[in-house]
């Protein structure tokens, strides 16, 4: 099992950045579909439909299946041999990113489904703000992997 996820090394970097950009595109986007949401279709409007197509498919179809790559892949590089060293800082502040991440992924989801029901009680204001989280987690992820400390 190690000699063939050692062999298969490069190929698992490559799906997992692959499935890393598809997942922080959605990330990045679905806040700020939300802000608009928010700020520009009252419950029930045309514009209310729309958004929530988009929001919908967004999530269901682009971030949910690329979340799932990036953690399957992800894992296969953490076991593969020589990889991570747990004896230094990067992997844990990467561990506790993806954790973070994962959360940031599922509370979107929660607000996917408070719009659904046209429940939403968040501003525009609140999620520009918290579209800042992913913003500061990618940092700390990529400097993690990259910089290695
Ligand atoms: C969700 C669970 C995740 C796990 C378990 C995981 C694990 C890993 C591991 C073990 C490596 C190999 C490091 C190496 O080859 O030295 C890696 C590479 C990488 N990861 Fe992740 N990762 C995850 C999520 C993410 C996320 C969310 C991002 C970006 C926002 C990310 C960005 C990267 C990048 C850019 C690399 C390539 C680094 C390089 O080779 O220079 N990963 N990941």
């Amino acid at each position: 099992m190690s000699d063939l996820l050692a062999t298969l090394y490069p190929w698992n970097k490559a799906i997992h950045i692959m499935a890393v950009i598809t997942w922080m595109a959605g990330i990045f986007y679905l806040p700020r579909l939300f802000v608009y949401h928010a700020e520009q279709a009252e419950t029930g409007d045309p514009r209310d439909q729309v958004f929530r197509i988009m929001e919908y498919k967004l999530f269901r179809y682009i971030m949910n299946p690329s979340m799932v790559v990036v953690w399957v892949f992800g894992l296969a590089l953490v076991f593969t041999p020589g990889i991570v060293d747990w004896g230094m800082v990067w992997p844990w502040t990467k561990a506790a990113s993806v954790l973070a991440m994962t959360w940031f992924h599922y509370w979107l989801g929660l607000r996917l489904k408070d719009f659904a029901a046209g429940n939403n009680t968040l501003s525009g204001r609140n999620y520009r703000m918290m579209n800042e989280v992913p913003t500061i987690l990618m940092i700390v992820i990529v400097l993690s992997v990259v910089v290695k400390f």
